[in-house]
């Protein structure tokens, strides 16, 4: 997998974990801040319904993305940015990105299927928004397995089953109308005998699948006055095998509308929040970290299909209703003297008098990630990675990877760590 700048040692290893499926281990010890993993998008789509006109976008939603970077479209330069003259729906911040565009996402295919998806008399338009994402994502995929076969190939492989997917009447209508949406094109999606496979209603909801299992949303500028929605969707090939924790030790980092070289501005990195033993399964949390436990539940069984076991819901299992809903800065003040034991393999909190908290059910275990790991920006909830270490130290600025903000290390800030 990830392989270090200096070395070609690679830093994680895929294997299959019990109960989890395939999962990513350190195959080094890790250093806090470290960049285990970047990767690059096999397939991006916008994640704005289909049929919204541009005026209502921008009103429902804060701002217009490129359909091709899926940077912010510059609205006080109209001039260096274009609309597809012929399907009007999506819209390049220049010529560069539209002419890349027409040989990769906005293939003369796409363009039609987008065009006709979005006439007046289209069923869609009926349909609730996360329909008309569903349908854009099928047109991406489908389009995928044309123009670039060994990234479709590559979607296969992912985790998402098609039997799973259809399990509830509901979600198999909606498999039903978007495949007879795909069909109704005038040249269906050609190539797939390349795949062994034939275009099929179980071929749609595999797809589908694989995008609700797999699919990471690439998120709005942060605003702290304003809800955060997603502006994209994308497939991560090799972050897909990062499987979830509520208490996660590690976090991605996304820049879409830094200025870097072509594409490259929507790659992903994954830094390791604190030091990683070798052989530890390396996780991010689906979801911000501050969720209470009956929602993480319910949300981990709806989108991905498994109860979570991980250390900090078998202790939040315990938990009443009340202690769930207490989970806030009041109690995460009068957990303060928590500290993490750095020789502790298991990464066990450890109370001030040295006993084990995780013996102790009314102690709350998690107050150091939260005072250490997670952003104190107003509405922000992101989580904290140290920058990338040097050779010779761990840096003692975090960074959130939700507002972008850096802050002084708490360890610092109190005092706890020796200049470094
Ligand atoms: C993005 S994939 C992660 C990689 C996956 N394990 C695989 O084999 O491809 C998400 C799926 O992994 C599994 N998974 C992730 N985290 C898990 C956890 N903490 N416990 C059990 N299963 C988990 C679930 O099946 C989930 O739908």
């Amino acid at each position: 997998m990830s392989e270090t700048a200096e070395s070609s040692a690679p830093l994680l290893k895929m294997v299959e974990l019990e109960g989890k499926g395939r999962a990513l281990v350190a195959s080094v010890p890790l250093r806090a801040g470290q960049v285990v993993l970047r990767d690059s998008p096999i397939l991006l789509y916008s994640a704005l319904p289909l049929l919204v006109a541009p005026h209502d976008a921008q009103q429902n939603h804060n701002f217009e993305y490129c359909s091709q970077c899926f940077r912010l479209v510059a609205k006080e330069q109209p001039s260096s940015s274009c609309r597809c003259p012929s399907c009007s729906l999506s819209i390049f911040c220049s010529q560069n990105c539209q002419s890349l565009a027409l040989s990769s996402s906005h293939t003369p295919w796409v363009c039609q299927a987008l065009k006709q998806f979005g006439e007046g008399s289209s069923p869609l338009l009926r349909c609730q928004p996360d329909i008309q994402v569903q349908a854009r994502f099928l047109v991406v995929a489908y389009n995928l397995a044309m123009f670039c076969p060994s990234s479709f190939q590559t979607l296969l492989s992912l985790q998402g089953d098609p039997s799973t997917f259809m399990s509830s009447p509901e979600a198999k209508d909606s498999v039903f109308f978007l495949h007879s949406l795909v069909s109704s094109l005038p040249s269906g999606p050609v190539n797939l005998s390349t795949f062994g496979l034939s275009f099929s209603v179980e071929l749609t909801a595999a797809l589908l699948a694989k995008d609700k299992l797999n699919a990471f949303g690439l998120m709005e500028p942060f605003a702290p006055d304003k809800e955060r929605s997603v502006r994209a969707y994308g497939i991560y090939p090799r972050a897909s095998f990062f499987n979830h924790d509520c208490l996660p030790n590690a976090c991605r980092f996304d820049y879409v509308d830094a200025a870097t070289a072509d594409g490259r501005n929507l790659d992903m990195t994954v830094r390791v929040i604190h030091d990683v033993p070798c052989g530890r399964e390396i996780s991010l949390s689906y979801f911000p970290v501050n969720l209470k436990y009956s929602e993480r539940q319910k949300r981990l069984k709806e989108d991905y299909g498994f109860t979570c076991d991980c250390d900090r819901c078998r202790v939040e299992a315990n938990w009443s209703d009340q202690e769930d809903e207490e989970l806030d800065e009041d109690n995460l003040g009068d957990n303060e003297g928590a500290a993490m034991d750095e020789d502790d393999d298991d990464e066990e909190m450890v109370a001030e008098d040295g006993g084990s908290v995780a013996q102790d059910e009314s102690y709350f275990p998690h107050a150091y990630f939260f005072l250490q790991y997670m952003c104190n920006k107003d509405n922000c909830w992101g989580t904290l990675a140290p920058l990338p270490p040097s050779d010779s130290s761990t840096s003692t600025v975090m960074e959130c990877n939700v507002c972008g903000s850096l802050h002084q290390s708490k360890e610092v800030l109190d005092g706890n760590v020796a200049e470094q």
